[in-house]
């Protein structure tokens, strides 16, 4: 019989009802909740009378509306009806059913995809699930980590199970080595750029290779949080000593002889030598440069040292019009190079490039000079944890002298659904996930990149290869 891969070793681990022509029932290790999508499971788990049926498993933070503005007790929070509600619902059902909250206030608050790892929940082996589409970022840790809707989430609520239909596996192996310069994040997008943002549909990723063994967890995790955006269900890495040497000592990580038996575990999951996947697909990033989107989906992506492209040399009917539609929408001129498209506003942060790496390498570029002229730039922090540690390391200091805004945690600028928006127009280098129409406030022209990327963008008011600003952006 041949060998398992790491999602066919996680998933047989939670079957617990299996039936043929019917999804199989998973057992969920751990439930993400946010305000946004929780609502309406909480009010149907009343109705028909039932319980959280393991509030143990269940963490819940605010993220999505949360404003980023110095929060003061006993002041209103928001001046947004529908935030402000969610909040208070959120507050309201986890007292009422029993759940960890980390509410703007706690010192653990954050996106929910960066505290779960940071407090240590996030663990191989492990099915988690989020009323989020970005839950992938888990799978970094060799964790079976997908986002459900907001029906699952009151299933998962009332059973701690979930039906699911099995996906089909896909390998990306990444070859080669990463040139200064080029992050994870260009990884991700230039991968996207490839295979389409359908490009893995139906598929759990596993993301393999000699580049991947040699990123730390934080830039596995940006990895990780894209593979939505090429339509895959999940994305995972196997666990290593990196993964465990991450966890270790983190709030809920087991301890002692406990982490012991776990590492050992832990070390049974990477996939077999004789495994095999449905798919395959062989990426070198030895010539990557730093990736830049031009338009409204993150496939839509290009080489810094490129130019926006020509839609009538586009030979698929459907893609050159897309491809005029988004420049349209982003009000670019086909042909146009990268580095000339000149920048409003700078948005570092989101889920994927919030972590304490993200700021450190940004802060490194930004490092004794000033945003350019007519550019409003800002730093948002995944977590109240990471803000600290920032603080700590004087990084807020870098990025506050440069004439960086710097904020508390929350998805920010990510989407528009909290105060802090792109005005009609507006075009922003942006650290986030998605660049589509409205994504960041009616009218923004969002553009995708890495921190560095964001920070050379911000201190040169446009796009410039960050391999050539500075030898210390490479280190
Ligand atoms: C609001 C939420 C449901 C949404 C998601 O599922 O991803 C958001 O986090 C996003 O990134 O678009
Ligand atoms: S930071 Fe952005 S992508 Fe991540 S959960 Fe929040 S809104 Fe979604």
């Amino acid at each position: 019989m041949a060998g398992k891969t790491l999602f066919e070793k996680v998933w047989e681990e939670h079957v617990v009802v299996e039936e043929p022509g019917r999804p199989d029932l998973l057992y969920i290790d751990l439930h993400l909740v946010h305000e946004v999508t929780s609502p309406q499971a909480f009010e149907g788990l009343r109705l028909a009378g039932r319980r959280v049926r393991r509030p143990d498993l269940t963490f819940a933070t605010m993220d999505h509306n949360v404003p980023t503005t110095p929060r003061v007790p006993g002041e209103a929070l928001t001046s947004d009806p529908i935030a402000a509600r969610q909040m208070e619902t959120l507050a309201a059902n986890c007292r009422e059913f029993g759940i960890t909250l980390w509410d703007v206030f706690s010192g653990e608050q954050g996106i929910v995809h960066v505290i779960g790892p940071q407090l240590g929940l996030t663990q191989p082996g492990k099915t988690i699930v989020c009323g989020d589409s970005h839950t992938a970022t888990h799978g970094a840790f060799g964790a079976l980590a997908f986002g459900i809707g907001t029906t699952e989430v009151e299933h998962v609520l009332a059973t701690q199970t979930l039906p699911q239909a099995k996906p089909r596996t896909m390998e990306i192996w990444v070859d080669g080595q990463l040139p200064p310069g080029v992050a994870a994040k260009d990884v991700i997008l230039g991968i996207i750029g490839r295979i389409g943002t359908d490009g893995a549909t139906g598929h759990v990723i596993e993301y393999r290779g000699p580049v991947i063994r040699s990123l730390t967890m934080e830039e596995r995790m940006t990895i990780c949080n894209m593979s939505i955006e090429a339509g895959a269900r999940a994305g995972m890495i196997a666990p290593d000593a990196e993964t465990f040497a991450y966890l270790e000592g983190r709030l809920y990580a087991p301890k002692g002889a406990a982490f012991e038996r776990a590492v050992s575990a832990w070390e049974k999951l990477p996939t077999d030598a004789d495994a095999r996947f449905d798919r395959r697909v062989v990426i070198d990033v030895a010539t990557l440069a730093p990736q830049v989107t031009w338009g409204t989906s993150p496939g839509m992506v290009t080489d810094v040292t490129g130019r926006v492209p020509d839609p009538d040399q586009l030979p698929a009917p459907d893609a050159r019009r897309a491809a005029e539609r988004a420049l349209e929408y982003m009000g670019l001129e086909p042909g146009t190079p990268i580095q000339e498209i000149r920048l409003d506003r700078v948005f570092i942060g989101s889920c994927t490039n919030s972590r304490l790496e993200d700021l450190r390498s940004a802060a490194r570029v930004v490092r004794g000079r000033k945003v350019a002229p007519g550019v409003r730039a800002m730093v948002v922090p995944g977590s109240q944890w990471v803000k600290h540690q920032a603080e700590q390391e004087g990084l807020d200091r870098i990025f506050k002298e440069a004439g960086f805004e710097w904020r508390e945690s929350g998805c920010s600028m990510c989407l528009g659904m909290n105060p802090d928006i792109l005005q009609p127009g507006e075009r922003c280098a942006s650290t986030s996930n998605r660049n589509f129409e409205g994504r960041q406030g009616r009218g923004g022209r969002t553009h995708l990149v890495s921190p560095v990327m964001a920070a050379a963008a911000a201190i040169h008011g446009h796009f410039v290869d960050v391999r050539e600003i500075d030898a210390a952006v490479s280190a």
